[in-house]
């Protein structure tokens, strides 16, 4: 048993490294125990106190070749600040973050000009990423076919509604089988045909041994698309498993909220965070190891 254990992280080739990683930002807040009318005005000309808000607190977790890891989790829990972590667009205030190739943030990468027509904005988009003309050209028609947006391809980008411009985000973010990519949200917003034609895209880049990774509020998009499931909770990692294991733990949290039964939801929040087993990552040492 152990020797199978130890076979398979052996076979399981790490993406993407989270080492005691935590974030905290800085934020001005008006809030004062003794906030009267008077004082608030006076604020106004003197500006805000400084608060630390605890995005993330210390997390540590690996990510293997051909997973991919939803992220769950309430508002505010920390799913974003994660993602964008791991894109590198935000440092982290402690620890570190390693990848094994550039991670691509679907939306923020592909910068996109709104006066642009559809097809202009995939060449922009593609030369962002950095392809060449001619692997551009061969791509080119099977994004088109990927954002299934027919011949409103040919209209500027201003004239798509939100879902139709993330479809070509999509489409184009993922043209380039990258190694890890990472989306948040985007998917939601698209209609029935664009998830399915979105869902085969992503087993299709798993299948390229990439990784990916898909924070959403939806738990049948989760469920879908991913093979593993992390839930943030008040920036504290609470589960990382298998993905009936984690939504359905989450599923039970959500409904004792809404049905107010706080004492139960904190139960089981701190059941599920003592049962997990913490990722270690070890310091790599070169030389000769003493007996
Ligand atoms: N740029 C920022 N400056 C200050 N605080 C921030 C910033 N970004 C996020 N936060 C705070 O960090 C915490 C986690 O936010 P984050 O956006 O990561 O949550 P989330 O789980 O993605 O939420 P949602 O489901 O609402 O998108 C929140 O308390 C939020 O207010």
């Amino acid at each position: 048993m152990q020797n199978d254990h130890s076979l398979n992280l052996l076979k399981a080739r790490p993406t993407v490294v989270i080492d005691r990683v935590s974030m905290q930002y800085q934020v001005a807040s008006t809030h004062a125990e003794t906030a009267t009318t008077s004082n608030r005005l006076s604020r106004l000309r003197r500006g805000a106190s400084t608060i630390t808000v605890h995005a993330l607190n210390e997390m540590s977790l690996v990510v293997s070749h051909g997973e991919s890891v939803g992220i769950i989790g309430r508002n505010g829990s920390g799913k974003s600040t994660l993602t964008r972590l791991i894109s590198g667009r935000t440092r982290p205030t402690s620890g570190s973050i390693f990848a094994s190739d550039t991670p691509i943030m679907l939306g923020v990468n592909a910068a996109l000009l709104p006066d642009l027509a559809g097809d202009q904005n995939v060449i922009l988009g593609c030369l962002a990423m950095g392809m060449d003309r001619r692997t551009i050209a061969e791509k080119f028609d099977d994004i088109v076919e990927v954002s299934g947006l027919g011949d409103s391809i040919y209209l500027p980008m201003k004239s798509y509604s939100s879902g139709m411009a993330s479809r070509l985000r999509f489409a184009i973010a993922t043209s380039v089988d990258p190694e890890i990519l990472l989306i948040d949200e985007a998917l939601n917003t698209g209609d029935a045909q664009f998830r399915e034609r979105s869902r085969s895209r992503i087993s299709q880049l798993r299948d390229h041994a990439g990784t990916v990774f898909l924070v959403s509020h939806s738990l049948g998009t989760i469920t879908e698309m991913c093979t593993r499931v992390i839930w943030l909770d008040g920036g504290d990692l609470l589960m990382d498993g298998d993905v009936e294991t984690v939504t359905s733990t989450y599923s039970r949290f959500t409904s004792f909220l809404s049905n107010g039964d706080h004492a139960s939801a904190q139960e089981l929040r701190y059941k599920s965070r003592e049962s997990l087993i913490a990722t270690q990552v070890l310091e790599r040492t070169t030389g000769r190891r003493s007996a």
